[in-house]
């Protein structure tokens, strides 16, 4: 199957593994080939092994490290975000140089940075330790399933409190940027990650338009390695081993320093009131933020962490219905929004300050916690309360999150790799295509499916 878009043929199915092949222009992404050696030294020190995955302002590559011999993330900063990034200085406040007293810091550790030239210009590159996203999708075929406990959340906690500690607010808290260390991967040489290939990943770039510098822009695409999936076939032994959270993508947080913060980048659904409110309904592009809007953000993430699917409906599709929802599970209106929320009807059915509403929301939650095996349900939901408060000075910090009552007992669920969720697990016969993707995300879409089953 091909399909042509502005004039660039792309051959091979729709697929999201593939970033857009016009961000290869100046500017832009840096043209990287399989086996590419990037970095300093003579040969230079890292070698393209598959791509990870990318972002709106990267691509992000697992390379071999010939001078520790070890294997590497690079993330590699398209070239006009490079100059203006803020991710190289705040990873280097977040590097753990003591080793925190033997603690773990459960964030991504900075290893290695350095700047590529490419036809597109100077890219920052970042080389990290690479990690498997903890919501990473459930492969079929493989066991990598992580097991999200009380312990998970309060690890998730630490992180942000020691980033915090270090001055840095992160403000892109969402389920996709928390993952699991995965030092087995270091085991691995690149043939092997090769092998594991069970479809020929790469699609042929071939632009039509004369002008296209064909330096600008890679032979080809590669598509993205699922770690989790290769870890679970190749490293059965990490099924079962404790797991240790890693916070990771700093790409939209700061220094807080009294400057004037970045634009926030958090998913709507994921952000602070006071980020999402002026920008959403204000049309203002750069409200304030720091470390408290990430308490926020982390609360919501939890509801998706538990394996409960999205605290906001999935089928939300207009996010200036947002402020309602807030309005309804905090019991409250700032007199900001007073206006907005009288003038517009609430997609709530009710007003979303009818005096039982705050209540009953929460009560559904803990049931639906319940249902879903969540470790104290009733705790959870306490503690999701005290983050999710629409004046973020009346939030806590997450240093204070520590001493919540919902982390001073545990039935001693222990938090591993591999130890599948029963409404997680997958039939016994392996699905494919459309058939796979919707088994492997109905837990998600049958629980948030309407607005109904918020309340
Ligand atoms: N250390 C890592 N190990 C494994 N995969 C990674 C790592 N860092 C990033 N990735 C993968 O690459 C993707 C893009 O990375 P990241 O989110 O940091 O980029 P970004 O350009 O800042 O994107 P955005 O802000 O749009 O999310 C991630 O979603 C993840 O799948």
């Amino acid at each position: 199957m091909s399909d042509t878009d502005d004039g660039w043929l792309f051959v091979g199915p729709e697929s999201d593994d593939y970033e857009c092949s016009q961000s290869y222009a100046p500017g832009g992404l840096c043209p990287v080939k399989l086996g590419d050696l990037i970095g300093p030294g003579t040969p230079s020190r890292y070698r393209i092994i598959f791509k990870l995955g990318f972002g709106s302002f990267s691509t992000v590559w697992l390379a071999h490290d010939s001078v520790e011999s070890r294997n590497v993330a690079l993330k590699i900063v398209q070239a006009k975000s490079t100059a203006r990034s803020q991710e190289l200085d705040v990873l280097e406040r977040l590097r753990a140089l003591d080793s925190t007293a033997g603690q773990e810091p459960y964030v991504i550790q900075l290893l290695d940075s350095f700047e590529h030239t490419s036809p597109n210009g100077i890219h920052q590159v970042l080389v990290t330790e690479p990690v498997v996203p903890l919501l990473a999708p459930y492969s079929p075929y493989s066991e990598f399933q992580p097991r999200v406990t009380k312990d998970v959340l309060r690890q998730t906690i630490e992180g942000l409190a020691y980033i915090h500690s270090r001055g840095v607010a992160h403000g892109d808290l969402y389920p996709a940027n928390f993952g699991i260390a995965v030092p087995e991967i270091h085991r691995f040489e690149e043939l092997e990650f090769w092998h594991q290939a069970t479809y020929p990943p790469l699609r042929p770039v071939i632009p039509f338009p004369p002008h296209c510098d064909p330096h600008s822009y890679p032979p080809y695409l590669c598509g993205k390695l699922d770690l989790g999936e290769f870890l679970g076939l190749r490293a059965p032994d990490i099924i079962g081993r404790p797991l240790s959270v890693r916070i990771f993508d700093f790409g939209g947080a700061y220094v807080v320093d009294g400057s004037a913060p970045p634009r926030p980048v958090a998913p709507p659904f994921y952000a602070a009131p006071e980020v999402l409110f002026p920008q959403v309904i204000l049309n203002k592009e750069d409200p304030l933020w720091d470390q408290r809007s990430d308490i926020w953000s982390l609360g919501v993430a939890f509801h998706d962490l538990v394996g409960a699917g999205g605290h906001f409906p999935e089928l939300l599709f207009d996010d200036t219905l947002l402020p309602h929802y807030m309005v309804c599970i905090c019991g409250e209106v700032p007199d900001a929004w007073r206006d907005h929320i009288d003038s517009q009807p609430s997609p709530l059915g009710r007003s979303c300050l009818a005096p039982d509403i705050t209540e009953k929301f929460w009560d559904g939650r803990k049931k639906l916690f319940a249902q879903r095996g969540v470790e104290d349900a009733s705790g959870l939901v306490g503690l999701m309360r005290r983050m999710l408060v629409l004046d973020p000075a009346k939030r806590p910090s997450a240093q204070e999150l520590l001493d919540d009552p919902y982390f001073s007992c545990s039935n001693g669920t222990r938090n591993v790799v591999g130890n599948i969720h029963p409404l997680m697990r997958l039939p016994t016969s392996i699905p494919h295509g459309e058939e796979a993707d919707f088994q492997t995300n109905s837990a998600n879409l049958l629980t948030f499916g309407s607005t109904s089953r918020l309340l």
